[in-house]
């Protein structure tokens, strides 16, 4: 049996109660299908722009889908897990936290996809709850694993149920990747647009607190915040463009952006791996932290 389909996979000796009947839901498989027409728009999405043909242009030979994409096809099954059960939860409180995606094989242009999601690891912060989803991606007709998801989503407000306060280790996934003393190896600045959420939310993202004014508000923001997955793309490009493929990646959403503001990617590469954390230039804040790539073998571009 998948564990997927186990409603004890999860379960954690730790977990109170009412965690414990929470992680125990499962759902049907949900699945994502996407074109070419799909790719350009998450690629344009996140920055990539008329001259990088091999990314907006479908008739080039290097067409390609970013790497980052692999978070899409997972986002309605991973956000479509129910969290009413949590105390005084409100959709407008809640934030990304953290995300990592391993990429499993190739990702195609163009496919039918299914997704598997569950709840991995519930945190009582005290003043929010820290949730974590897995979601394995698979070719619908192959059946082989494309890409695994894990998700931390930070609402705030709704702690206080008694859970345990500390996550398990989960290798690459919850590492602190912290940097190394020395200056960055790299850094890539790009501004985005003061449209850039408006645009990213067609990839699939339509949560108000990107786009409607009121909706920021209630969730204590003066106007709508950048998607976390946007910025996380932006990254990531930057990312991919100075070092070549990687295999994984990890964030922490340590600071919102208003869409509009430069994102600033400082880049360290430690063997095969690159840690990185994002600052917005403009107010000088810290927006991705505890960020690493694992580059595919022997992908490491020379010039570093
Ligand atoms: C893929 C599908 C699922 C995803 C659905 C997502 C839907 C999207 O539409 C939503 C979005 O894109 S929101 C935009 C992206 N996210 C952000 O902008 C959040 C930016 N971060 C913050 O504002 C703060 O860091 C904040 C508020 C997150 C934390 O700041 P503080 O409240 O000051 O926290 P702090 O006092 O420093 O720490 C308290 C405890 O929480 C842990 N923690 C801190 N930041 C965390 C984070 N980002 N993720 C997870 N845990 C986090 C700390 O370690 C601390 O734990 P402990 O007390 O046990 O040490």
């Amino acid at each position: 049996m998948s564990s997927f389909k186990d409603p004890n996979a999860f379960a954690d000796p730790e977990d109170s109660k009412l965690v414990a009947e929470a992680k125990k839901v499962t759902s049907e498989p949900e699945e994502y299908t996407y074109t070419e027409r799909d790719v350009i728009l998450y690629n344009l999405g996140i920055g990539a722009t008329e001259k990088e043909l091999q990314w907006t242009y479908e008739g080039d030979d290097q067409f390609a889908v970013l790497p980052t994409f692999g978070v899409v096809p997972q986002f309605a099954a991973s956000s479509g897990l129910p969290l009413d059960w949590l105390p005084n939860y409100n959709p407008a409180k809640l934030l990304h936290g953290e995300q990592y995606l391993s990429i499993k094989a190739p990702i195609p242009t163009s496919g039918e996809l299914v997704n598997e999601a569950r709840l991995l690891e519930v945190l009582d912060k005290g003043k929010a709850a820290a949730v974590t989803t897995i979601v394995e991606t698979r070719d619908k007709h192959t059946g082989k694993v494309i890409f695994e998801n894990q998700s931390t989503m930070f609402i705030r407000g709704a702690g206080g149920f008694g859970g345990k306060r500390s996550g398990n280790d989960r290798g690459a996934a919850s590492a602190a990747n912290a940097p190394p003393k020395r200056s960055p190896d790299a850094v890539v600045e790009e501004k985005t647009s003061p449209s850039q959420a408006a645009l990213y939310r067609l990839s699939g993202d339509s949560n108000p607190l990107h786009i409607l004014p009121e909706f920021a508000a209630i969730g204590g923001f003066d106007k709508p915040i950048l998607h976390g997955l946007c910025f996380m793309g932006i990254a990531g490009k930057h990312v991919l463009k100075t070092f070549g493929p990687y295999k994984d990646i990890k964030v922490r959403f340590a600071g919102v952006v208003y869409p509009g503001e430069t994102i600033v990617t400082e880049m360290w590469k430690e063997g095969s791996k690159v840690i990185f954390s994002a600052k917005v230039k403009e107010r000088n804040a810290t927006v991705l932290a505890a960020g690493a790539a694992t580059l595919v073998d022997g992908a490491a571009k020379a010039k570093l």
